[in-house]
This record gives C-alpha cells, structure tokens and sequence, in this order.
C-alpha cells in the first residue's frame, strides 16, 4: 500500500537532504520518482540542501493540480512510483488533499518536507492538512538546536537582527549564525533562527541573550 508520508522539523533540521538522499534511495533501486518543490532558498524549481547538494524539481505554483499532473502522465504511458515534495508547508490545503489522493488512488508512495510553523508559530495551512492526512509523521532525527543548547522546536524571524512577529506569513529566507542590527534606511534584512520554546516566547534571540549578558550591572541604590 503507497503511503502519504511527512517529515518535519525545524529550518535548517536536514529536510531537503533527506528529500535528496530519499529520492537517491529510491531511483538507485530503479524506482521512477518525481520531485516537487516551492520557493526554495536557491530559486525556482530546485530542491537545495545547505549540505550543497542540489536537485532539479518541479515547481508548485498555487494553481498546480498533482492529481491532474500524474493521472496526466500515467495516461500518456509514463511511470511514477514515488513524488518527493518539498517545501510542502507552501502547498495549497487542496494540494496536500491531492497528494492524499494519488497515494491511495494511484498507489504511488508521497514523501512530503517541510517545516509545522511559521514565524508566529502558527501551523502552515499545508503543513496543517499533513499533520491530519499523512499516514506517518516524522520528525527529523538530528536535532537543530536553540543558542541555549536544547532542542530548536521554533522558527523566529530577525528584522535588522531584531525577532518580529508580525508580517508576511510566506517570507523566503535563510538562518543566520550571527544576526547583525542594521539600522541603515534600506529595506528591513530579513533572516531566520531557530529556538526552543521557551526563548521563542520570551523573543531572546542568540544576539540578544549575548547583549543581555553583557549589559552592566545595575547600580545598588538603595
Ligand atoms: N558544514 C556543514 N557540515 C556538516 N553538516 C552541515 C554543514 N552545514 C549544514 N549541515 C547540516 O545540514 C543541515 C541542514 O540541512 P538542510 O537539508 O539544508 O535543512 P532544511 O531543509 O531542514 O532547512 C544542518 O542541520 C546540519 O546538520
Ligand atoms: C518560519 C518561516 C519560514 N519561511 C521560509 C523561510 C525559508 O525560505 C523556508 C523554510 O526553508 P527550510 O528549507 O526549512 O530552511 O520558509 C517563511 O516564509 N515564513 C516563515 O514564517
């Protein structure tokens, strides 16, 4: 039985790696495989892993059809055994109910990555439809971690070195080791840090936890 699978973790947890290592896994025992993304770091239709492999992929605009897509192919007499999908978090809830399709109508095996929740940690709306339709939900094994040492379960966006938590859900970007604040006019440089719970609530970011920790001491009044 083809099954709807979906991998999750944070930014920067090893998805797209493990979408290309699945996908070399799979088309080295001679299975047909199709590859899927949407609005990856590297540009349009490319799958990149910060590990520098790259892949080329289709692209999944809002208005893309899988079901139409493969049924499309398969009539034409073309193989699909298995879709890689990632960026899946950008797919359309409808997409994803797509995908569920084509795993049981089509018997072709979906293998979907992507991060849960955005930057207000909030669900993805495609993310969402994985966690109620996927057969399995993994969750990446190597662990991304907060400055603070545990587990990064959070994706903060910085502004100038500054987390927000307001703005444009869809905002394509890249972790940043070292945030810098800029306080120059150009438009606000948008990056991304991945934080426990705990720091994502209080907005302590590595940049300001290290600030904090070198501000002085208060004078003792009193
Ligand atoms: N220089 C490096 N050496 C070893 N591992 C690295 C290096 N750079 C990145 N990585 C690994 O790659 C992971 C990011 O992989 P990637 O597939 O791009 O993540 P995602 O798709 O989840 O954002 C990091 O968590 C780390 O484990
Ligand atoms: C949290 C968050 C992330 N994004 C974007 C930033 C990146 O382009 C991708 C995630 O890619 P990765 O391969 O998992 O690193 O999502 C966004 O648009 N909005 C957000 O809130």
């Amino acid at each position: 039985m083809a099954e709807l699978h979906f991998f999750t973790g944070t930014m920067d947890s090893g998805k797209s790696t493990l979408a290309l290592q699945t996908n070399h896994n799979h088309a080295a025992r001679g299975r047909v495989g199709r590859i899927f993304t949407s609005r990856d770091r590297s540009g349009a239709a490319v799958v990149s892993s910060r590990l520098g492999l790259t892949h080329e992929a289709r692209e999944v605009d809002p208005d893309f059809d899988f079901w139409r897509d493969i049924v499309t192919t398969l009539t034409a007499g073309g193989r699909v055994d298995y879709l890689i999908c990632d960026e899946a978090q950008f797919y359309t809830r409808e997409q994803i109910d797509q995908l569920a399709k084509v795993a049981d109508e089509l018997q072709i095996d979906v293998f979907a990555f992507g991060i849960l929740t955005d930057f207000r940690s909030h669900l993805f709306p495609g993310s969402a439809r994985l966690v109620e339709l996927a057969d399995r939900m993994n969750v990446l094994q190597v662990e991304a971690l907060c400055w603070c040492g545990k587990r990064a379960t959070h994706n903060a966006r910085t502004e100038d070195g500054i987390m927000v938590t307001e703005g444009d859900v869809v905002v394509v970007g890249d972790v940043e080791s070292e945030a810098s604040a800029d306080t120059s006019a150009e438009p606000a440089h948008v990056a991304y840090e991945v934080l426990c719970r705990q720091h994502h609530r209080r907005r302590l970011t590595a940049a300001r936890a290290k600030a904090v920790s070198l501000a002085p001491e208060p004078l003792p009044f009193g």
